[in-house]
């Protein structure tokens, strides 16, 4: 899994990269820009206008870089700097120096300059104004440039961060509006927060040959999942096993018409490798489950149209509960009662979540280690709103020690918080996935996962990327717009195949 360090480690990683390989300044800053140009000549063509705004700092310097080496790629080259109170850094002035024509390089030193420079007939505009230096909020000239760059209609590019965005803390004031970032050697905090998608746009991360030791050593809470990271935690299979060997699970969802959701969670349990399940559905909803679900039993429910009456978890090694459940009050109390007499970690989704939040004494029964899986508008139920997406993160970790379980945040990069503070960043998944039911299979199968004998956190890994890339492979099929959640779980078999 890739770590993801604070602006602060980056700085210290860079200075020990320098001292160490060792490698002086300036060639660590030519790789930087030699890494971004053989990404940017495999995405945009060459007869592209291209403008590069640079500021004074090393961001800056790999503009110079950038630009330098484009021109020798025969791309149409103009550049602008930026001039604010700040001196040039020394690399920066290394790379002004080596740029051979200057007529390309204009200066934008005040508003008049600015107003003067036309950035209109860039097909793509990259952003070298500020990187991971930026201390404080963009005011003055350099604001007007980003405003000005953002009223643009280019291709919008950012050389590692977009300028006025800090990485690890939120951000105030004008940040640039990239459509696509490319960033050194790790991925930022704040390009994994919703918030920010905005001014990040896609990303990916270049490996500019930072120190590995030097990263492998370096503390921090957060990492951004990888598919090598899950499939060193997947069990392989043994020719001798039986279903006894895969986990015996219960699912507790569904109601009257809402059984959705119980169909859509069972059968993601079933695909996932799920040994036994058992269903426990309303008494009107038997025949729907036993049809729909065929590979689940089913335990039928005192009550005709909800949960009411609670199945027992003898020699049960799982149980999911919520998924279209309900929010009645005997569901509440079948629901108390569960939750009393697991002594094994519960998944819980959906109403249950709804259940915990309308009832919080119920959250000092919830046995350790259990997985809740809210989205944001279940988890803003739970614990109240917040500030912005940081905010958000420091909730989630908060409440996942309170519990002394998992908590999954699902979205775009779900994060997974483990009571010891860690967070782990999901990098599957797509937009098209925002589909209704994607969810209750998520919670299939981490059930599923459980039962199978995961601990609850590589349950939750395992399960919220193998989700994820179900759909990627999905997607590729159905397209984002007709993406259904039954995709999903049809896709789960060559997902697996891609984690061997
Ligand atoms: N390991 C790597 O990732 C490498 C990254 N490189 C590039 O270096 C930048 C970081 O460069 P740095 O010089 O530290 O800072 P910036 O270029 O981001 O900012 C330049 C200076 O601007 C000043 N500053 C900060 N905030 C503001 C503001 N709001 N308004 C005006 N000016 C501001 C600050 O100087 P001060 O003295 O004024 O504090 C900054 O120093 C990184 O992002 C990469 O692009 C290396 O090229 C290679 C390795
Ligand atoms: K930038």
């Amino acid at each position: 899994m890739l770590k993801i360090l604070t602006a602060e480690q980056i700085r210290a990683l860079d200075a020990h990269t320098i001292m160490n390989e060792p490698i002086t300044s300036v060639d660590l800053m030519e790789r930087a820009g030699q890494a971004f140009v053989s990404w940017f000549c495999r995405h945009v063509d060459v007869v592209q206008t291209v403008g590069i705004i640079c500021g004074t700092g090393n961001n800056g310097g790999d503009g110079l870089v950038i630009a330098r080496l484009l021109l020798t790629y025969n791309y149409k080259v103009k550049v602008w700097i930026v001039r604010g109170e700040s001196k040039e850094s020394t690399d920066f002035t290394a790379n002004l120096n080596r740029i051979a024509t200057k007529h390309l390089v204009n200066e934008i030193s005040n508003e008049q300059e600015l107003s003067s420079s036309d950035f209109t007939d860039c097909h793509v505009l990259i952003d070298a104004l500020f990187g991971t230096g930026l201390s404080r909020k963009v005011v003055g000239l350099q604001e007007a440039v980003i405003k000005k760059m953002n009223d643009t209609t280019a291709y919008k590019i950012a050389v590692d961060v977009p300028s006025g965005l800090q990485i690890d803390k939120p951000s105030i004031g004008t940040i640039f509006k990239a459509d696509f970032t490319l960033t050194f050697q790790l991925p930022k905090l704040a390009f994994l927060l919703p918030e920010n998608f905005q001014y990040v746009g896609n990303w990916q991360v270049v490996r500019i040959g930072l120190d590995k030791k030097f990263i492998e050593t370096s503390d921090t809470k957060h990492f951004l999942l990888e598919k090598k990271d899950v499939k060193a935690i997947l069990k392989p299979r043994n020719k001798f096993d039986h279903k006894g060997n895969n986990g015996k699970a219960l699912l507790i969802a569904g109601s009257y018409g809402k059984m959705g959701a119980a169909i859509l969670a069972a059968r993601a349990a079933m695909r996932t490798g799920l040994g036994l399940l058992t269903t426990h559905v309303p008494s009107a909803c038997l025949t729907i489950i036993q049809n729909s679900a065929p590979e689940s039993m089913a335990s039928v429910d005192g009550h005709e149209h909800y949960f009411t009456t609670t199945p027992s978890c003898e020699d049960i090694d799982a149980v999911g509960v919520g998924p279209g459940i309900g929010l009645h009050n005997e569901t509440k109390r079948a629901f108390e009662k569960l939750l009393q007499q697991s002594k094994k970690p519960l998944v819980v989704d959906a109403d249950a979540i709804t259940l915990l939040a309308n009832h919080p004494s119920l959250l000092l029964l919830l046995p350790p280690q259990s997985i809740l899986t809210p989205h944001p508008g279940e988890f803003r139920r739970l614990v109240g709103d917040w500030a912005n997406d940081f905010d958000r993160l420091e909730k989630q970790k908060n409440f996942s020690k309170q519990i002394g379980g998992i908590v999954v945040l699902k979205g775009a990069h779900t994060s997974i918080t483990s009571p010891n503070g860690k967070v782990y960043f999901n990098s599957s998944g797509n937009p098209g996935m925002a589909t209704a039911g994607s969810g209750d299979v998520l919670t299939g199968m981490i059930m599923s996962l459980l039962a199978q004998g995961y601990k609850p956190l590589d349950a939750a890994i395992v399960g919220v990327f193998l989700h994820g890339w179900a759909g990627d492979l999905a997607v590729r099929k159905m397209g984002e717009i007709s993406l259904i959640a039954s995709d999903i779980i049809d896709f789960i078999p060559p997902a697996y195949h891609d984690l061997r």
